[in-house]
C-alpha cells in the first residue's frame, strides 16, 4: 500500500512549490505539516484557532544605518540609508517574482543577516521568538508566499514562508 492511500482521513499529500519537499494538508483546518500525519484530520490539529503554532519561514534582510547592528558577514559598517535599503528590497523581490532569480539565489549573495549561508532559512519558529513585526508578517503568511518588505529593528526584511 503506498504511503498516499494510507493516509488517516482528511489529509492531501502536498509538494511545497517553493522547495519541492512533500508537506501534509489538513483539508479540515487547511493548516500544513512536514510530518506524515497518523491520526485523522479534525478542527484542531496541530494548531489553534489563532493559526499555525509554528511556521519555517526564510528571509532577506538588508540593514542600513538605522539598523540595532549596522554590521554584517557582507559589510562591516553599513551605511546605507533606510530609504536606499526600501528600494533595494524591492528590487530583489521584483527580481524574484518575476522568476529572474530564486529567493535563496539572493539571501544566500546579498542579505545581512547570518543565515545567509543557509539561503535566509530561519528554521521552524513558534510565536514569541522574532521581534513582532517579522513574526505577525510570518504567521499571516500562506506556505510559499512571499512578503512585502517589513520593517524590524534589524533592517528590511522579505519573507518566504516555507511551511
Ligand atoms: C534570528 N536569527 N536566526 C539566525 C540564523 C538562523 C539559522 C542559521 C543561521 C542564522 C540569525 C538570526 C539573527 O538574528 N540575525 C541577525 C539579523 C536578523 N534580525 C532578524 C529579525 C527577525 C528575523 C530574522 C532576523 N535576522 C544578524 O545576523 O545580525
Amino acid at each position: 500500500m503506498s504511503e498516499e492511500e494510507q493516509l488517516p482521513t482528511g489529509w492531501e499529500k502536498r509538494v511545497s512549490r517553493s522547495t519541492g519537499q512533500t508537506y501534509y494538508l489538513n483539508l479540515l483546518t487547511k493548516e500544513s505539516q512536514w510530518s506524515v500525519p497518523t491520526k485523522p484530520a479534525s478542527e484542531n490539529t496541530g494548531s489553534t484557532n489563532s493559526g499555525p503554532e509554528q511556521v519555517q519561514c526564510s528571509h532577506l534582510l538588508v540593514k542600513h544605518e538605522k539598523s540595532r547592528r549596522p554590521s554584517s558577514w557582507r559589510e562591516e559598517r553599513i551605511t546605507r540609508s533606510k530609504s536606499e535599503a526600501i528600494d533595494i528590497i524591492k528590487s530583489y523581490r521584483e527580481q524574484i517574482v518575476s522568476g529572474k532569480a530564486s529567493f535563496a539565489e539572493l539571501a544566500q549573495k546579498y542579505s545581512d543577516c547570518s543565515s545567509a549561508k543557509r539561503g535566509g532559512d530561519l528554521g521552524p519558529f513558534t510565536r514569541g521568538t522574532m521581534q513582532k513585526p517579522f513574526e505577525d508578517a510570518s504567521f499571516a503568511l500562506k506556505i510559499g508566499e512571499l512578503s512585502e518588505p517589513i520593517h524590524t529593528d534589524s533592517g528590511v526584511h522579505i519573507i518566504l514562508r516555507t511551511a
